[in-house]
């Protein structure tokens, strides 16, 4: 298998992102046979969306994951640095206010948002610590964050099963939809060098955020973790 460059250089994930833009969502659904759906279900009651509350869908890429705040009443910012990304999902969800932004220098003014929430974004990005401190800045005082990203499998089978065996044929079970199979060796390659669930609740403390604290999913492949601001 091609080893994917982990440099997470904002060029090249921007691109990569760009090139599997029209395909994503359909792709995501396949690799995860359709899991992700409850996942997302999980991602927002842990956010707990009030009626008129106002939350930054950081990384959003097409707005899959920012598109259910709205059946709470919420208003949900789509933002994200990948044109092609943000382009699909003007063109699936014309709904969504999708704005144009990076995550280590947010186009918002501080103390903006209620809630802030990043999905499968932050393992992305170069520094992952100053991107939590941006999203801090943009927070208001007491408002939430919510990370959902994939972790570590806390039973050894399943870890085995999933680091070494799943891992691999990622790169082929994306190809049956998506063009570009490196983005997705990228995945594989940088799920597996992201920290594990102490070590994430470590990054968000040392960003400044308060009371940091996690929930696994599926046995710890997904974690969400919550903190406040
Ligand atoms: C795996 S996709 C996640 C999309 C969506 N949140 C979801 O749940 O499916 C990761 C997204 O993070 C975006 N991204 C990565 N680094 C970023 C940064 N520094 N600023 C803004 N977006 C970023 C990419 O463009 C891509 O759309």
């Amino acid at each position: 298998m091609a080893r994917a460059d982990l440099d997470k250089q904002p060029t090249d994930v921007r691109r990569m992102f760009d090139t599997v833009a029209k395909r994503y969502d359909l792709t995501n659904d396949l690799m995860t046979a359709g899991i992700q759906r409850s996942w997302r279900r999980s991602m927002v009651e842990a956010v707990a969306p009030h009626r008129g509350d106002l939350v930054l869908d950081l990384a959003a890429g097409t707005g899959c994951s920012s598109e259910p705040f709205g059946a709470h009443g919420a208003t949900a910012v789509a933002c994200d640095f990948s044109v092609g990304m943000l382009r699909q999902g003007k063109k699936d969800r014309p709904g969504l206010p999708f704005v144009a932004g990076d995550g280590t220098r947010l186009p918002f003014l501080d103390d903006t948002f209620d809630a802030v929430t990043i999905s499968y974004g932050l393992r992305n990005f170069v520094d992952p610590v100053a991107g939590l401190k941006e999203m801090l800045r943009v927070t208001r005082p007491g408002g939430r964050l919510v990370v959902c990203e994939f972790s570590r499998p806390t039973n050894g089978a399943l870890r085995t099963v999933y680091l070494d065996g799943f891992m691999q044929a990622l790169p082929k079970i994306a190809a049956v939809t998506a063009s570009a199979a490196d983005a997705y060796v990228y995945l594989a390659e940088s799920i597996r060098a992201w920290p594990d669930q102490a070590g994430l609740a470590d990054m968000i403390a040392a960003a400044g955020w308060q009371h940091p604290e996690w929930r696994n999913l599926t046995g710890g492949i997904v974690a969400l973790h919550r903190a406040t601001a």
